[in-house]
């Protein structure tokens, strides 16, 4: 029998009834608990719906094989991350989550810094448990509402929630993405990037640190308002295999990722991470682009840069883990303008804490440094901006589950402005122009996406250059 899959007006209506019938059969004086109704729903683009949405803050994850896709609007329940408080927040969402029936999830990020508390409205971090949400599944879509009822206050809160269902819009598709005038202004500009190498290769040689990923922040002028969902649909379909995450906070300001970085993925005490790091470029020649994959995988820097990322998730993990091992060999992470070197390490867990992970493994090597602390000391010191999300932990909170993308390969979105963040792994061996080129080339495949008013200057390089120049 083909099971009935409602329009959005039927699965909305439907939503609404079963609010009506939660009302009938919940005592108000119930302990506090979080309930989640569900409907079938004709397949709608996620995107195009948030697109259309009014309630804030409007979040989006897709996982990096695309099996999951999470949009979401306004909240049932929100905690705004501070400092001190990563894990307590964490013990209190997974709690909640325990024991409620359905795929609730909690929408989460995390800065770079959890010591740097500004960045505009996003703070240090999000946890959101959306009020409505699209969820796509196995080809199956659902749209869902989410309800946090406490003693005396359920008819209060089911009255927010019927009034949130009938704000929902029909999605009618994305605008199209703006003209990016002028030339962009990068924090830091060239030059400063040089002297900021060259002060790390001098720290290295004293031995003060091995690894500090030094990042840029790059502004471009936009013709018009740039929606972020457009954004992530286009750069989604250019770099297939990204975790892709978004979170507007107002019609002025966005956040969103396609970063091909797992942070970690967690099902029960089954672990799974990555050690990311080690650029090449691609070519569109085949010859060439096998050629650069080659170079890249025998590249003695390369290779270093990896194998720091490596040995310092491996070593953290260890204390947490039943059982941990990685691969032996390196495999290639291959995206529309470069390519990375990868190690996967997989693992049983002793308890199946998320605060833990994200303590333990954030930030990784691969965004920060080792060692760990001297790194961001220095970046805090020298980087001479504040990344805020870029770089920062990103992703979904389940109560049996949950998975963190790292957020490179991002931009903000702020007041008809893209700021555009890329990074690079600086090792002794480091060269200060072909690291330049290497985050001009990880800039390059959102950069693709645009027209440009001034394309002349736009930072692409010939691809042998990168590993030539060193
Ligand atoms: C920091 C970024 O990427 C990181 C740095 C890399 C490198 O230096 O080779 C590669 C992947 C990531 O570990 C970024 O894209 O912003
Ligand atoms: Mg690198």
């Amino acid at each position: 029998m083909t099971q009935f899959i409602p329009g959005y007006s039927r699965a909305c209506a439907s939503l609404d009834q079963q609010l009506i019938d939660t009302k009938k059969r919940i005592n108000p004086l119930d302990q506090r608990r979080l309930i989640r109704l569900e409907t079938p729903v004709e397949p709608i683009s996620a995107l195009e719906w948030l697109q259309a949405q009014r309630m804030l803050p409007r979040t989006y994850w897709r996982d990096r094989d695309g099996k999951a896709i999470r949009a979401g609007i306004g909240y049932a329940v929100k905690m705004p991350v501070n400092v001190a408080e990563v894990s307590p927040l964490l013990k209190t969402a997974s709690e909640l989550l325990k024991n409620c029936d359905g795929d609730a999830a909690i929408m989460s990020a995390f800065s770079f810094d959890q010591q740097a508390t500004q960045w505009g409205g996003f703070g240090c971090g999000q946890m959101v448990l959306p009020r409505i949400e699209l969820v796509e599944k196995n080809q199956r879509h659902v749209l869902a509402i989410n309800l946090l009822l406490e003693p005396g206050q359920v008819d209060a809160e089911l009255n927010r929630a019927r009034k949130s269902l009938a704000s929902l819009q029909y999605p009618t598709g994305l605008p199209e993405l703006p003209m990016l005038l002028g030339q962009p202004v990068h924090h830091p500009a060239y030059n400063g990037w040089q002297d900021r190498v060259k002060q790390l290769l001098q720290a290295f040689k004293r031995g003060d640190m091995q690894k500090v990923v030094l990042s840029r922040c790059s502004e471009w002028k936009a013709a018009h308002a740039l929606s972020p969902w457009r954004l992530l649909a286009d750069w989604g379909q250019r770099e297939a295999e990204s975790f892709r995450f978004g979170w507007q906070l107002n019609d002025r300001d966005a956040f969103v990722s396609c970063t091909p970085e797992r942070l970690f993925q967690r099902r029960g005490l089954l672990l799974r991470t990555e050690a990311l790091a080690g650029t090449a470029p691609r070519s569109e020649g085949k010859a060439e682009d096998q050629a650069l994959a080659q170079a890249l995988l025998n590249d003695s820097k390369n290779g270093h840069e990896n194998r720091l990322v490596l040995e310092d998730i491996h070593n953290r993990l260890q204390p947490l883990c039943q059982q941990l091992e990685h691969s032996q060999d390196m495999s290639l992470v291959r995206l529309s303008k470069v390519q990375h070197l990868r190690h996967t390490l997989r693992g049983v867990l002793k308890k199946d804490s998320d605060a833990d992970l994200l303590q333990t493994l954030h930030p990784t090597p691969a965004v920060g440094g080792v060692s760990r602390e001297n790194a961001m000391a220095w970046l805090r010191k020298h980087e001479g901006y504040f990344r805020g999300w870029y770089a920062g932990a990103a992703g979904c909170i389940k109560a049996d589950s949950s998975e963190f993308c790292v957020t490179i390969r991002s931009v903000r979105i702020k007041e008809g402005s893209l700021q555009a963040f890329a990074g690079a792994g600086i090792v002794a061996g480091s060269n200060p122009q072909a690291e330049w080129q290497e985050i001009n080339a990880k800039t390059s495949a959102l950069l693709s996406l645009f027209k440009q008013e001034d394309p002349c200057l736009s930072p692409v390089q010939h691809p042998m250059q990168a590993i030539d120049q060193r």
